[in-house]
């Protein structure tokens, strides 16, 4: 296997991007990327799109051709192009195919770009599209939604290890504070515990600030082998560990629902595969799509010990400055989650924050950076550990 680097990222605004398609996103990123890169489209050998539901959302499928169309790579280059899904974790195994792809020789020069736009249908009519991606049989017909399905996480939590409605909202609260200093973010207002706190509730103890929004948006990085790196960029971006796990995909399955054994498992993989351990992390961009599945991330990636997640959150560790800054993007609560460009955007802040780019909301010294992606209730986890050292 070959080591990879990233050598152009981009994203494009997140949040309700009514005037533009989303064909107009998706190319929006990836020619962001290329043009970040400096490379040409001709040197393109494979694309790979993380896309959840193209079909329920714009009615589109075929995405990958779709898109190899509309960014110039189909008609004369014939790139060949691939749409991956895996829930709301697409985007990260989009990245995570693209570095299999130049890592094992099969090509020199790959796109992982992310997109979804969820606001073109209802709210109900995105609700339902996205509890396709729990278990149908049991938990969507049985009408689980995702905030009930994360609320029944949170319930549990504050059960066995005393988590307060307070420390879930300092989650939300501080992903607000950093998300003030990311121009391409959703929401880029200050919220304080108490507005959360009265907030309108969705599904006890989850209030709506407690939840990542409905969203449009797209993010894509070109990857590359290390030793042609420098030849594109004079800051590559090494990729130090791309680890993936599965795990039961119904709530009902699990061993304990406040853990989810597939980030363990992948952060774990990661860890041993980058040489590394959670004391060299210097940030993480976690799936916060609800404020409870913040602190299981950083309790399951290693960042808190288990059952003080929300110890952590309220006392100011995981703040910009803090310990361990913990979504210093702002995180999905405050960037928005459109599904399928999740992943990605967190390998794009990754990026950023390792070129020493990310402005107010830099950690300052960053060396290795890790980024964690989320498919359902926790049966996909993608998790990438990235550095600006080779
Ligand atoms: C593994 C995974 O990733 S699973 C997660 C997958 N994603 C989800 O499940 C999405 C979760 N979020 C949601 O379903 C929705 O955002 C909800 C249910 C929380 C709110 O949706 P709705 O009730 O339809 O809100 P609606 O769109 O009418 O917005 C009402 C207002 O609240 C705001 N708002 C909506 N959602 C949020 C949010 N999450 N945070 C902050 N503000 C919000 C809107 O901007 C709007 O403000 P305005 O009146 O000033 O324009």
């Amino acid at each position: 296997m070959r080591e990879v680097a990233i050598v152009g990222a981009k994203t494009t605004e997140f949040g309700e991007l009514w005037e533009r398609s989303l064909r107009d996103i998706v190319v929006e990123a990836g020619i962001g990327a290329i043009e970040d890169a400096g490379i040409s489209g001709k040197e393109i050998d494979a694309m790979y799109v993380g896309n959840m539901s193209g079909g329920r959302f714009v009615e589109q499928e075929h995405l990958g051709a779709l898109i190899a169309d509309y960014s110039g790579l189909a008609r004369g280059l014939h790139v060949p192009s691939t749409r991956v899904e895996a829930a709301c974790a697409s985007g990260g195994l989009a990245l995570r195919q693209a570095i299999q792809a130049v890592a094992s020789g099969y090509s020199n020069v790959a796109i992982a770009a992310g997109a979804e736009k969820m606001t073109d249908i209802s709210s109900s009519g995105a609700t339902d599209a996205l509890s396709a991606a729990a278990d149908r049989e049991w938990e969507g017909i049985q009408g689980a939604t995702f905030p009930g399905i994360y609320a029944m996480i949170a319930k549990l939590h504050m059960k066995k290890y005393g988590t307060t409605g307070e420390q879930l909202a300092a989650v939300a609260v501080k992903n607000h504070e950093n998300g003030m200093h990311n121009p391409i973010a959703q929401f880029k207002s200050k919220i304080t515990i108490d507005q959360v706190l009265k907030s309108i509730m969705v599904s006890d103890p989850l209030h709506i600030l407690d939840c990542s929004p409905v969203s449009d948006g797209a993010a894509a990085v070109v990857v590359v082998p290390a030793e042609d790196a420098l030849k594109y960029t004079d800051k590559p971006i090494y990729v130090k560990a791309s680890a993936q796990a599965s795990d039961t995909i119904a709530l009902h399955d699990r061993r304990d629902i406040t853990t989810l054994d597939a980030t363990v498992v992948a952060g774990k993989r990661a860890y041993e595969m980058a040489g590394l351990t959670v004391k060299d992390i210097d940030f993480v961009e976690v799936h916060d799509c609800f404020t409870i599945a913040e602190i299981c991330a950083i309790e399951d990636l290693g960042f808190a010990e288990k059952g003080k997640g929300g110890v952590v959150s309220l006392n100011g560790e995981t703040k910009l400055g803090g310990r361990i800054p913990v979504n210093p993007s702002g995180g999905l609560k405050s960037c928005g989650h459109p599904v399928g460009a999740t992943g990605v955007k967190q390998a794009v802040e990754a990026v950023t924050q390792l070129r020493g780019d990310a402005g107010k909301r830099q950690v300052d010294g960053a060396k290795y950076g890790m980024t964690h992606n989320v498919g359902g209730s926790g049966a996909t986890a993608v998790v990438h550990i990235f550095s600006n050292e080779r």
